[in-house]
C-alpha cells in the first residue's frame, strides 16, 4: 500500500524518467552504495535528456517531454544544463543545501561545508575565508613547496627501488600533510613516515562510509548503544578522527598561549577567540571538515592529471617543453599565467573531477519552474558535473583528455564547468587546491618529463575507473607510473 500510495502521489511523475523511480529509492541507492551514482545518473540523462548524447531515440514515447531534467529517485531530479545550474548555484540562491549534507557529515554537527542554514553559513563563511584567500596563502607556499619536493623524492626513491612508483599515494600523503599542518600547526608526517597512520585510515574508510552515514543515520546512532558492526565501524571511525583533532588542537592552543612567538601560523591562527572568533569546538568542527575536504580531492585530482599526461606522449611532450623553461627555483608566480599547464589543470579537473556527484539543493517551498518543468518545493535537485562537464553540445568529443579545448573557452565552457561548486557555497580551498595543482604538476613533470603510465605489477585502466560516493578516487586505489 505504501509503495502504491507513493506511486499516485508522486509530484515528480511527470518528470521523464524510469519507472521504478516513481515507486521505489532502491535502484538509486544500489549504485549510491556501489559508487557508481554519477554514470547511473548519467546514463538516465542520455536516455531521457534532449541535450545529451541520446542513444536509442525511438525508445521514447512522443508524450513523453525530453529535457534535460530527469528523475532519479522518488523525491529527486537531476538537472544537465548550465543555466539552471547557474541558478542553483549562485551566490544568495534560493536553493539551500539539502539535508542530505546533515548525515553526511554527522548528525548534530555543524560546519561551513554541512551547514544548511544561510545566517550560519554567512557568519562562519565571514570569518575563515580570509586566512585562505589567495592573497594570504602566499605566505604558506614555501610549505607547500617544501611537502611537494619531499613527494617528488619521494615518487624518485620509489622508482628506483620498485621500478615504478605509485603517484596516487605520494600525492594522498602530501595533500594530507599539506592540509594537517594549516589546520593543526603540526604536520601528520606521512610524507617522511611512507606510510598511513590511524587517522590517515580511518579518513580513507570515510568515503565508503558515506553511503552507510546517509542511509541509515539513525542506526550509526543507535550503534553506540547496541552491536551493529557496520554501524558500530562508522561511529568508531567519526569518534577517533574527532578525539585525534581534538587532542592536536589543544597542543596547539596550548602552545600558542605559552609561546606566541615561536606557534606556526594556522589557517585558524586568528580567529581562535570565543568572543570575536570561534571557540575550541567550533574550531574542531572546521578542521575536520578541511581535512576531509582538502586532502583526497586534491590527491585524486593530481593522480588524474598524471594518469591522463603519462597516457598521452603529446601532451606530456608539451607540457615538458612549456615546463623547461621556466627559472629554478620554481615559484607559484611563475606558474599562475602559463599557458598550457593551466589547460591541462582545467581539462582534468573537467574530466575527473573529485566531487562528480551532484550536489543536492532542496527546491524552495512553493515550487519552481525550471526549464518549463514544474518542480515542487522541498525536492531535491542535483546538478552532477559528471554530466555537465560532458555535454556534448559545450564539449566537443567529451570524453576526450584534450587541454587545447581550454585555450580560448567558450562562455558556455565556463558557465557549465563547476569541478569547485559555486556562488556563496563554492569551495573555500579552491585557492589552496589551484596552487597546489600547479606546483605539483610543475615540479613532477620537470623531474619526470618522460613518466609514463606502468603496466607492472597488474596495473591497468581498470585500477583507474572512478568510483564515486560523494568523493571519487580510482578503484584501484593506486597508480603506478614509471620514468
Ligand atoms: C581539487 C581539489 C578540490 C575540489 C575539486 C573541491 C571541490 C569542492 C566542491 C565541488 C565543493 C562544493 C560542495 C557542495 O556545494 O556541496 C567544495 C566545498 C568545500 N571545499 Fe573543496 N574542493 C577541493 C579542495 C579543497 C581544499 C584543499 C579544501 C581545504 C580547505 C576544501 C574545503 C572545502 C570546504 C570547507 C567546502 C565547503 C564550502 C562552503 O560550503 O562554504 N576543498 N569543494
Amino acid at each position: 500500500l505504501r509503495f502504491l500510495y507513493q506511486r499516485i502521489t508522486n509530484p515528480l511523475a511527470h518528470i521523464p524518467g524510469p519507472e521504478i523511480s516513481k515507486w521505489t529509492d532502491l535502484v538509486y541507492k544500489y549504485y549510491w552504495f556501489s559508487g557508481k551514482i554519477p554514470y547511473y545518473v548519467h546514463s538516465l540523462h542520455e536516455k531521457y535528456g534532449k541535450d545529451i548524447n541520446i542513444t536509442n531515440k525511438s525508445e521514447y514515447s512522443a508524450d513523453v517531454p525530453q529535457g534535460p531534467i530527469v528523475r532519479t529517485s522518488t523525491t529527486q531530479v537531476d538537472i544537465c544544463d548550465k543555466e539552471v545550474a547557474r541558478e542553483i548555484h549562485k551566490t544568495n540562491s534560493r536553493y539551500m543545501k539539502s539535508n542530505f549534507y546533515n548525515v553526511l557529515v554527522a548528525k548534530n554537527f555543524q560546519n561551513l561545508f554541512s551547514t544548511t542554514d544561510p545566517k550560519f553559513h554567512f557568519n562562519r563563511r565571514r570569518l575563515l575565508a580570509t586566512p585562505i584567500s589567495d592573497s594570504s596563502l602566499s605566505k604558506h607556499e614555501p610549505l607547500i613547496s617544501s611537502r611537494i619536493n619531499l613527494a617528488i623524492e619521494k615518487i624518485a626513491q620509489e622508482m628506483d627501488n620498485r621500478g615504478v612508483a605509485d603517484v596516487f599515494k605520494w600525492w594522498l600523503f602530501m595533500a594530507t600533510d599539506v592540509i594537517g599542518e594549516l589546520t593543526f600547526g603540526e604536520s601528520f608526517q606521512m610524507l617522511e613516515s611512507g606510510e598511513k597512520n590511524q587517522y590517515t585510515k580511518d579518513l580513507e574508510s570515510l568515503s565508503s562510509l558515506q553511503p552507510i552515514r546517509t542511509t541509515f543515520p539513525n542506526m550509526v546512532d543507535l550503534a553506540r548503544r547496541l552491536p551493529l558492526p557496520v554501524f558500530n565501524r562508522a561511529g568508531a571511525v567519526a569518534n577517533r578522527m574527532s578525539q585525534y583533532a581534538l587532542q592536536s588542537l589543544q597542543r596547539y592552543t596550548k602552545h600558542l598561549e605559552n609561546e606566541p612567538g615561536t606557534a606556526k601560523q594556522t589557517l585558524f591562527t586568528k580567529i581562535f577567540d570565543e568572543k570575536n572568533g570561534l571557540s575550541l569546538r567550533e574550531i574542531l568542527y572546521e578542521a575536520q571538515g578541511y581535512i576531509v575536504a582538502g586532502s583526497d580531492t586534491t590527491a585524486v585530482t593530481l593522480t588524474y592529471l598524471v594518469y591522463s599526461v603519462c597516457s598521452d606522449a603529446r601532451v606530456r611532450e608539451e607540457l615538458a617543453a612549456e615546463l623547461a623553461s621556466l627559472p629554478e627555483p620554481i615559484s607559484d608566480k611563475d606558474l599562475r599565467n602559463l599557458p598550457y599547464l593551466n589547460q591541462v589543470i582545467s581539462e582534468t579537473l573537467r574530466l575527473y573531477t573529485a566531487v562528480p556527484f551532484g550536489l543536492p539543493r532542496s527546491v524552495p517551498v512553493g515550487g519552481v519552474t525550471l526549464k518549463g518543468m514544474y518542480i515542487a518545493g522541498e525536492t531535491t535537485v542535483s546538478t552532477q558535473s559528471y554530466s555537465l562537464h560532458r555535454d556534448p553540445g559545450i564539449f566537443a568529443d567529451p570524453d576526450k583528455f584534450y587541454p587545447e579545448r581550454w585555450e580560448d573557452p567558450s562562455r558556455d565552457m565556463k558557465d557549465a564547468s563547476i569541478p569547485f561548486g559555486g556562488g556563496s557555497r563554492i569551495c573555500i580551498g579552491i585557492h589552496l587546491a589551484r596552487i597546489e595543482l600547479r606546483l605539483a604538476t610543475a615540479l613532477f613533470f620537470r623531474r619526470f618529463p618522460q613518466a609514463k603510465v606502468s603496466s607492472s605489477e597488474g596495473m591497468s585502466s581498470d585500477d583507474m575507473v572512478m568510483k564515486a560516493f560523494f568523493l571519487m578516487a580510482p578503484q584501484g586505489h593506486r597508480c603506478l607510473v614509471e620514468a
